[in-house]
């Protein structure tokens, strides 16, 4: 550490006054020695308190006119340990400080505004550029954020969070922020679609995963869309699902958290404010319309179960459980036909088992032969392989396309290009493509996705599995060990494009939790389109 930069003072505790501390503040943390005083303390020890923990630092005045002290708030976030020593979410905790160098008032509120901004400083340079090759920026905060905020989400509680601890972060971390209710469906998606987006900075959900998907569309939809859709983007759990909001704190490598403790471990990255890359999806339906997915397309159990389940939302996050147990009571399974372009790395081999460093190709033979031979029907046919694939209708479907580079998609109606791969018509009993590791708080269904890998994360479990391995596949979903269950009809790939075409008939699809019409359906990821407050 460099000397030179180190700040020292002696301050006394803000409550009484009588307790006497040396602080010092160095590029990594505050730290606080007691001056006499208790034996522990005496013994040498300091409080250090790690400037990457820290939201934000204030100086103020006494509210007592006669009293010529100023005063210092630091505010920590640090990880709470369990009693194993496992990460268990965060907690705030505030330091004070008197800050009296004379009787000059003045002089003393410049002393501790000399100390709030070195303390602001040093924490906002305690960041990483690049973690798991994945490069973070900042927000630029100084124009406002706006905060979405839908009050009818998960169990009508995200109003009282607002209220409540997240109005208290984003005060103690001086981020200026406009509150905006969303009084009906679509209204954050109209919002945003009609917004002035150079008065603001980032755009906040605190909701669920649906609000989010409403701005990502809206934003879309502008004739800006490519400057708009990079606008900071930032989720504060509030519904019932929180799939995103999990998926971040997941990538902070920080242990489970849910509930209170996810909401302020995503309000602390918001406070911290580094930016990273998001992949968007772009979502085809058969009859034309062309939507944008940050998060997961779902058919058959899983997607039942999100719509079957919305009459439970009063109970919050159990209602999946109490859907997950309904369905599998009545478990049905779903013709249809899948085909995906792999993800590059992925290519090479021709499927990835739940465990393919001891078992390389156990699990999925069947489904392997049946690829290759269906493969070379289709390339007898067509000589047009996806990196190639070029738009031969007129539809307006494809003009829109053109809104994102590097059209993986042929139409519907056509065959895919060579280098899909082709499954074999068949009975599925779901069929799940996500972009994050989290699909709720608790269902971690792809543990190692991250925010702009450009995968899809395709996982489809096909007809034959019994109610018990499949109630052990959702158990295991809850710590993501479920690919290592080495499950026969569980088949995880990770692919850049997929077309689904459901011939069971009537059903359920849903993107991004959203019920969208049922039939044919592509989709496509684009990396790092977006970008994603993360940390
Ligand atoms: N004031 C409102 N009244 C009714 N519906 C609203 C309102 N504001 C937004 N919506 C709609 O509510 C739907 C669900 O919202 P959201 O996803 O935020 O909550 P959720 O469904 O509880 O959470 P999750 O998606 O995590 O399960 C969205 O499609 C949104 O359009």
């Amino acid at each position: 550490m460099d000397r030179a930069t180190e700040l020292r003072a002696e301050f006394t505790d803000a409550a009484t006054g009588r307790l006497r501390f040396s602080v010092t503040l160095t590029d990594s943390c505050l730290s606080v020695r007691k001056i006499g005083g208790s034996p522990v303390w005496q013994h040498g020890h300091a409080l250090e308190l790690g400037l990457g923990d820290c939201v934000g630092c204030r100086a103020c005045r006494s509210e007592d006119e006669a009293d010529t002290a100023a005063y210092l708030s630091a505010y920590f976030y640090p990880v709470r340990r369990s009693w194993t020593g496992a990460p268990a979410g965060r907690q705030r905790v505030e330091h004070r400080f008197r800050v009296l160098t004379g009787e000059d008032a003045r002089a003393n509120l410049e002393e501790a505004e000399r100390w709030a901004r070195a303390v602001r400083h040093r924490a906002s340079q305690r960041v990483q550029g690049l973690r798991d090759g994945v490069e973070f920026s900042r927000v630029c905060v100084s124009r406002s954020v706006m905060v979405l905020v839908n009050p009818q989400s998960g169990r009508g509680q995200a109003m009282s969070l607002y209220t409540g601890p997240v109005l208290s972060m984003l005060t103690e971390a001086n981020i200026s922020h406009t509150l905006i209710t969303t009084e009906h469906q679509n209204h954050a998606r109209e919002l945003v679609r009609n917004a002035d987006l150079s008065q603001w900075s980032a755009i906040v959900i605190l909701s669920g995963d649906g609000l989010l998907f409403e701005v990502i569309n809206g934003l879309m939809e502008r004739e800006d869309w490519d400057e708009a859709i990079r606008t900071p983007l930032g989720i504060l759990p509030g519904g019932s699902g929180n799939a995103l909001a999990a998926s971040v704190h997941h990538y902070t490598q920080a242990g489970p958290a849910l509930g209170e403790d996810l909401l302020l471990s995503c309000c602390f990255l918001l406070c911290k404010g580094l930016v990273c890359p998001l992949d968007i999806v772009s979502v085809r339906l058969s009859s034309g319309p062309r939507l944008f997915s940050f998060l997961s397309l779902a058919w058959g159990f899983v997607a039942d179960v999100d719509i079957e389940s919305e009459r439970f939302r009063h109970v919050g996050a159990m209602r999946f459980l109490v859907g997950t147990l309904l369905r599998l009571a009545s478990l049905r399974t779903y013709q249809g036909r899948l085909a995906f372009l792999p993800a590059r790395e992925d290519s090479k081999s021709s499927s990835i088992s739940s465990s393919p460093a001891s078992h390389p190709r156990s699990l999925f033979c069947p489904s392997v032969q049946c690829i290759s031979h269906v493969q070379r029907q289709n390339s007898n046919q067509h000589e047009c392989t996806s990196e190639n694939t070029r738009h031969n209708s007129n539809s307006d479907d494809f003009l829109l396309s053109e809104k994102l580079p590097g059209n993986l998609l042929s139409p519907i109606g056509d065959p895919v290009p060579t280098d899909w791969t082709i499954e074999k018509e068949q009975d599925f009993v779901l069929v799940l493509a996500t972009c994050h590791s989290h699909l709720a708080e608790e269902l971690m269904v792809s543990p190692d996705a991250q925010p702009d890998d450009g995968h899809l994360h395709l996982l489809y479990v096909t007809a034959g599995i019994s109610r018990p391995a499949l109630l052990r596949l959702f158990l295991a979903m809850e710590k993501g060990t479920h690919l290592t269950c080495e499950c026969p009809h569980l088949i995880y790939r990770r692919v850049r494009a997929l077309r689904l075409e459901p011939i069971t008939k009537p059903g359920v699809i849903t993107v991004d939790g959203e019920q969208v019409e049922y039939g044919p359906i592509q989709a496509q990821v684009h990396k790092g389109y977006a970008r994603i407050i993360c940390g």
